[in-house]
């Protein structure tokens, strides 16, 4: 594409160079990525700045740069008032529009997210559509999956992989949308047709200025909702009731709204809700008709995720039959409250539990059905936000007969100072827990502890395959390091 024709619909300032006949073979941000006739958009970042890179981005062969600020390059600069905006509308229209094209699902909230995506991927693959998922865990397309580095992606990423997925067939794409996403522009210009809403509690406090901060950088997924270009497909905002934090985002957006509750009159309803163990039954009560539903998913907050998707996959005109189907087929999502079964006579469940409303809902619904002692394995993650430590600490202890708190992706923190910023408030006798900094000795301690229909519950990375250490990441899969635990033991 000409980079007189790519910056078309962007607005910047005057150059004085001529920009025709450049023709751009590629766009990047980072500058040892680019390869030569690519177009170098300078990203201000958090701990570098893409303006000091322009002369390696030039050296591999930048043909044209995008800058906040005229700078010296022998090629065309032209300067643009918010680069990481300029980069999402350049990545969209390089990329041809893709979600003008491709149903997309977003969905954001502190907890469930990657739950409700994968819950809905099931469900439109049982509706005979291929989907493509974007989130915490992969990128999956249909059957392949991709690493991911973020959540979401940015922009240039993000619109690269709708591209691919149209080109792959992919006829229903679903995303979590992160509040850093949605703060960073990283979605702006996504044509989403149903956002949907799981919950607000606290989490990243170390990015967002507070909770309502917080709550803004949420709306933006519903105040752009139908904002860009008409796509001819209704737009549906999906909100939970039984949040107060809904209420913003009602007034929010523009768009048709569904909600859904366990306990308020909403569109969608779950009633008879019986909790077990085993799994989880309720009756969906919906516009178009009611069902019951068989659950291998355990909790309550299972419910809600089941509420969030069932009512997105209605407002997508999915049968409530193919629903069912669905709900009642899935056995659980990698990492979320997965059972280490080595026919030991006490459960292991790992968990990505890594807020103090998540741990909190996991710890009870584990309290609920636990017959002996439960234990908790948790810990708080480094460079993240420092005012959840406690807190969960805290909760750890409210529920748990015995927490041993341990590390969790220390990065460039001391494992020593964030263990102190978990306990150092606690009121509880220092008999409830123990500090074992190490993570798989930590682990083995709860396996050795552990009796006859004890729970040991090991919190906080779910599906991660790694410890992250400085800003190494290290092999560490709690599944794997339960596993041997339990073997060593014997059953
Ligand atoms: C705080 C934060 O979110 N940072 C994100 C941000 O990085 P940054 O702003 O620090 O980038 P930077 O390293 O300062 O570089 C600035 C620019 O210089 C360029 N550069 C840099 C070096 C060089 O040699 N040449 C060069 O051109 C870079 O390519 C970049 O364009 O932009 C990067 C590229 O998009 C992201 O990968 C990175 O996410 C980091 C890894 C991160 O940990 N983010 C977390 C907090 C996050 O976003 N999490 C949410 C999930 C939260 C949830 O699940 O609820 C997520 O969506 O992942
Ligand atoms: N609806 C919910 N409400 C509260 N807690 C939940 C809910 N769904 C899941 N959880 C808990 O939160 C953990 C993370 O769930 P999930 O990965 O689906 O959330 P997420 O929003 O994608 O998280 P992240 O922001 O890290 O990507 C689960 O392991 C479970 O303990
Ligand atoms: N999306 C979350 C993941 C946290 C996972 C936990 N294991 C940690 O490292 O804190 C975050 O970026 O805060
Ligand atoms: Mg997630």
């Amino acid at each position: 594409m000409r980079l007189d024709e790519l910056l078309e619909e962007i607005p910047f300032y005057n150059v004085d160079v001529s920009i025709k006949d450049i023709e751009i073979a590629s766009v990047d941000m980072d500058s040892r990525k680019v390869i030569p006739n690519s177009l170098f958009v300078c990203i201000s970042g958090y701990t570098q700045d893409g303006h000091d890179y322009v002369e390696q981005a030039v050296a591999n062969g930048a043909s044209a740069i995008v800058a906040e600020r005229p700078i010296k390059a022998n090629v065309p600069v032209v300067v643009v008032s918010d680069t990481a905006r300029v980069l999402a509308m350049l990545a969209d229209r390089f990329y041809g529009y893709p979600t003008k094209a491709l149903p997309l699902i977003g969905v954001t909230g502190t907890n469930g997210k990657t739950t409700v995506t994968y819950l809905l991927e099931t469900i439109f693959n049982k509706d005979q559509k291929k989907t493509g998922v974007i989130g915490t865990i992969q990128m999956k397309i249909g059957d392949d999956t991709f690493p991911v580095n973020n959540t979401t992606p940015d922009s240039l990423n993000l619109q690269r992989s709708f591209r691919h997925m149209l080109e792959h067939d992919v006829e229903q794409a679903i995303m979590e949308v992160s509040s850093h996403a949605l703060d960073m522009g990283r979605v702006y210009g996504c044509d989403f047709d149903v956002a949907i809403f799981t919950n607000l509690s606290q989490d990243h406090l170390d990015y967002h200025k507070d909770i309502d901060d917080y709550l803004r950088a949420k709306s933006l997924l519903f105040s752009q909702l139908g904002n860009t270009y008409a796509k001819h497909q209704p737009k549906f905002a999906v909100l939970n009731e039984d949040d107060p934090a809904s209420t913003v985002l009602k007034r929010s957006t523009a768009q048709p709204v569904l909600t859904y509750s366990c306990k308020k009159d909403a569109d969608v309803m779950a009633t008879d809700i019986k909790l077990d163990a085993g799994g989880t039954t309720f009756t969906l009560v919906t516009p178009i008709g009611s069902i019951s539903i068989n659950s291998k998913l355990i909790g309550m907050f299972n419910v809600y995720n089941m509420l969030a998707a069932s009512t997105a996959a209605i407002a997508k005109q999915v049968p409530l039959a193919t629903i069912k189907e669905a709900l009642d087929s899935i056995t659980g999502v990698n990492g979320r409250f997965e059972p280490v079964d080595e026919k030991q006579n006490y459960a292991v469940i790992v968990d990505y539990a890594h807020t103090p409303d998540s741990l909190e809902n996991v710890l009870q619904t584990i309290k609920e059905f636990a017959e002996r002692k439960v234990y908790v394995v948790v810990g708080c993650g480094g460079d993240r936000d420092r005012t959840k430590r406690p807190l969960m600490a805290g909760i750890a202890l409210q529920y748990a007969d015995r927490a041993i708190f341990t590390s969790d992706n220390p990065r460039t923190e001391d494992p020593a100072k964030i263990l102190d910023d978990m306990t150092k408030g606690l009121s509880v006798s220092k008999d409830n827990y123990e500090i074992i900094s190490d993570r798989k000795e930590a682990i083995q301690f709860a396996v050795e502890q552990a009796e006859e229909n004890d729970i040991i519950l090991i919190a906080g990375k779910g599906h991660e395959t790694y410890q992250q250490i400085g800003h190494v990441k290290h092999d560490f899969d709690d599944r794997e390091v339960a596993r041997n635990a339990i073997r060593k033991k014997g059953i």
